[in-house]
């Protein structure tokens, strides 16, 4: 997240940390608890480690240096990416992971609410979070990170992302001046607006030409528009 500032616990109870085994196991993504056995998270994670085996799920902490070998993880049973995710267009850039054993939920490890229809009409108070870079050319941050960032509309996307295709499956949020936003390393991760005391997952964070630069806004996975598929590989029976 650039131009963010540090969470305190429990602010964000359904954020949790994807760590990937490159050698050794390290953050990659981020993702969001929908209910005790399934998180959702972003497919371009999944681009190059694709055996549910070589990732750990970390839940319930606020820094990267508590998810050391001596913490508890959850271990990833499926990975289901969209089958029309494209790398390319970023299109579909969306993926759930079913883990080996349910978790339990705490005051700390909560599920987040998914959208109540496919295109939402109000997006007040929306916030994107993360342990990603906190600058273009940065690292992966050690204490979680939380920005509040507008909605702006599709149309105004695109006319700021003239060569790519902004389509109806995303969402942007971003300021035309720049200098909030996020950035590598929170893929996968939330975009949460809060309606009537309620947090919805409206966005999961998935592109963005640099970070944080002028008109150039953040581009997320517009997860009212996956609901059906998401309530299709979630819910039981
Ligand atoms: C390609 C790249 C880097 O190598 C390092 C940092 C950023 C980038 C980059 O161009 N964009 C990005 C790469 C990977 C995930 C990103 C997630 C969000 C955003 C966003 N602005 N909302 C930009 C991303």
């Amino acid at each position: 997240i650039v131009g963010g500032s540090t969470s305190s616990v429990r602010e964000w109870p359904w954020q949790v940390s994807l760590h990937g085994n490159v050698g050794s196991y390290r953050h990659m993504c981020g993702g969001s608890i929908i209910n005790k056995n399934w998180i959702v998270t972003a497919a371009h994670c999944f681009e190059r480690l694709k055996n549910p085996d070589d990732w750990h799920i970390y839940s319930g902490f606020l820094k990267q240096s508590e998810m050391n070998d001596d913490a508890p993880f959850f271990s990833v049973h499926t990975i289901i990416v969209h089958p029309q995710y494209c790398a390319i267009e970023h299109v579909y850039d969306i993926a759930l992971l079913k883990l080996q054993e349910p978790m339990y939920y705490t005051d700390y490890m909560l599920p987040i609410c998914l959208p109540e229809t496919k295109f939402e009409s109000n997006y007040e108070d929306c916030w994107v979070t993360g342990w990603g870079y906190t600058s273009e050319a940065g690292h992966v941050n050690n204490i979680l990170q939380k920005a509040s960032v507008p909605v702006i509309t599709n149309e105004d996307c695109q006319s700021y992302y003239k060569s790519y295709n902004i389509t109806e499956s995303m969402l942007c949020a971003g300021y035309k001046e720049g200098g909030i936003d996020a950035c590598k390393g929170d893929s996968g991760g939330p975009f949460v607006c809060q309606y009537e005391q309620t947090w919805y997952l409206q966005g999961i964070t998935s592109w963005g030409e640099g970070c944080a630069r002028p008109d150039r806004p953040g581009v997320y996975t517009r997860v009212g528009y996956f609901k059906d598929w998401i309530l299709k590989h979630t819910q039981p029976g």
